[in-house]
């Protein structure tokens, strides 16, 4: 760090602020050793002795950093002058939280400049702090409107919308090829994408047979409200869910209200013949094999839960721990070739195969997930899910079903899989527009389910239903 004074000379130099520093050092430990934003911050902030609305202040500036660090970017790189990669990784993300205090926080503008020259000061010296100075005092002198003006203006609009979205483009292209629109900056297509950029409120599922909504709802109290798509699943608009009786003791979990969604589709498909045996195929952590479990119960079924990875399959075992053993069991298994195993083949009236999937259809849980996601793993992806559908037909009975769920839209998982699995596999896919009365924007041409966050206010899931000819 520089002695010298700040050569402005508008004030002495002064120690920077921790919950900056804190921010700053979280960004740091995802860019250099891959981490995850949600798991060091609470240890980050502890480190550097930020608690209580400081906290609050370092964990808002951290997340919303990551999540529109595409946008900052575009606007860093114009008012630099130079490309980004030009600049020393550290200092563009002290440039970063610059911009989000600037632009997204309600940080007086003096202040989200001082401050921030401080931090780059303290962190590197005084030349580059000049650097940080005088690039956000560019950002601040144009208003945003203009910034977006100039950004939505270039001849790229997929460049364009990936900017002021703040997404990668190949993101871009996958959301606007699943809405079936035929430009980059359609609104839909960036109204989609903006809604990535709205964190998503806590939300609680009430497990069959164990409670209802409605008492899950007493409970909370004023902290809960009923919430969109599922008949399970209630908001948490205030709190701690750790801290909700019915969450410590299993009768409710936390999930997503269209994984709740497309598990109670799934399970209200009518079925001939038997109905006794399911099985959920690639269960870890468990949340959706919890809905199953209630749902089967409920049916006087039983639920096969299994699982590649033993930790994961612990998982599976806390989330269940509510319900009877009689009601469940769990398997560590490959779900791929599970039907291998004596009794396994044919065995079953449903599967539920909740595919390994990219994820790009909940991205808005994790801030800096969209950077870290890499387009080449779908083709790595897309092997797994398939030979994961062949195994769920192996182990389904003929004329029993399966539901094949991504937490994506990316067609390569969802759509395309699925018309290939038609094509080659022993399967005829149900329409699904029976169960989507009440929510028909819900439903793809091929009668599918893709849910999504700027539509329905859950996580973009897929759902389609297969039946074993
Ligand atoms: C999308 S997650 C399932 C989420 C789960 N249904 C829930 O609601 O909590 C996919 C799971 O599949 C597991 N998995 C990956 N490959 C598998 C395989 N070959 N056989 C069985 N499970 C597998 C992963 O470990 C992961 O737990």
């Amino acid at each position: 760090m520089s002695d010298k004074k700040y050569s402005s000379g508008y004030r002495a130099k002064r120690k920077a602020d921790s919950a900056r520093l804190a921010a700053l050092d979280v960004l740091a430990q995802v860019r250099e050793e891959d981490a995850y934003a949600n798991l060091v911050l609470a240890d980050t902030l502890r480190d550097y002795g930020v608690e209580g609305r400081d906290a609050a202040f370092a964990t808002e500036l951290t997340y919303g950093t990551l999540r529109m660090r595409g946008y900052y970017d575009a606007l860093i790189e114009r008012s630099a002058s130079r490309p980004l990669k030009e600049l020393d990784p550290l200092l563009l993300d002290v440039l970063r939280l610059g911009c989000h205090q600037l632009l997204n926080m309600r940080v007086p503008e003096h202040a989200a400049l001082a401050e921030t020259v401080d931090v780059a000061r303290q962190v590197t010296s005084d030349g580059p702090s000049k650097l940080v100075n005088a690039v956000l005092r560019t950002i601040q002198r144009t208003a945003p409107r203009e910034w977006e003006a100039l950004i939505k203006g270039q001849s790229d609009s997929r460049k364009a919308t990936a900017e002021i979205t703040s997404h990668p483009e190949w993101v871009v292209e996958a959301i606007r090829d699943a809405l079936g629109d035929s430009s980059f900056d359609a609104t839909e297509v960036v109204e989609a994408l903006s809604a990535n950029n709205i964190p998503a409120k806590v939300c609680l599922a009430a497990r069959p047979t164990l409670t209802t909504r409605a008492q899950l709802l007493r409970e909370l109290g004023d902290q809960g409200s009923a919430a969109q798509v599922a008949s399970t699943s209630v908001i948490m608009d205030a709190g701690d869910p750790g801290r909700v009786a019915a969450v410590k003791d299993g009768r409710a979990g936390v999930q997503d209200s269209g994984s709740q969604y497309v598990t109670e589709v799934f399970t209200s498909i009518p079925l001939t013949g038997s109905d006794r045996e399911w099985l959920d195929l690639c269960a870890g952590p468990g949340g959706k094999a919890a809905l199953l479990t209630g749902y089967a119960r409920s049916v006087g079924a039983r639920l096969t839960a299994n699982e590649l990875h033993k930790h994961r399959a612990r998982l599976v075992a806390q989330n269940l721990k509510a319900f009877s053993r009689e009601d469940y069991r769990i398997r560590v298994g490959d779900g791929r070739t599970m039907a291998e195993h004596d009794g396994e083949r044919g065995y079953y009236d449903r599967v539920l195969l909740d595919a390994p999937c990219s994820g790009l259809g909940a991205l808005r849980r994790r801030p800096e997930a969209r950077w870290r996601k890499d387009p080449r793993d779908l083709a790595e992806l897309n092997a797994l899910q398939w030979n994961l559908l062949r195994g769920a037909v192996d182990c389904v009975r003929t004329g029993g079903l399966i539901g094949y769920i991504t937490c994506s839209p990316h067609l390569s998982e969802t759509r395309d899989i699925v018309s290939q699995a038609v094509a080659e596999l022993p399967l005829e896919l149900v329409n699904l527009a029976p169960q989507v009365v009440d929510l028909p924007d819900a439903l793809t041409t091929d009668g599918c389910i893709q849910l999504w966050p700027h539509r329905h206010g859950s996580d973009a899931m897929f759902l389609a239903v297969l039946r074993k000819k």
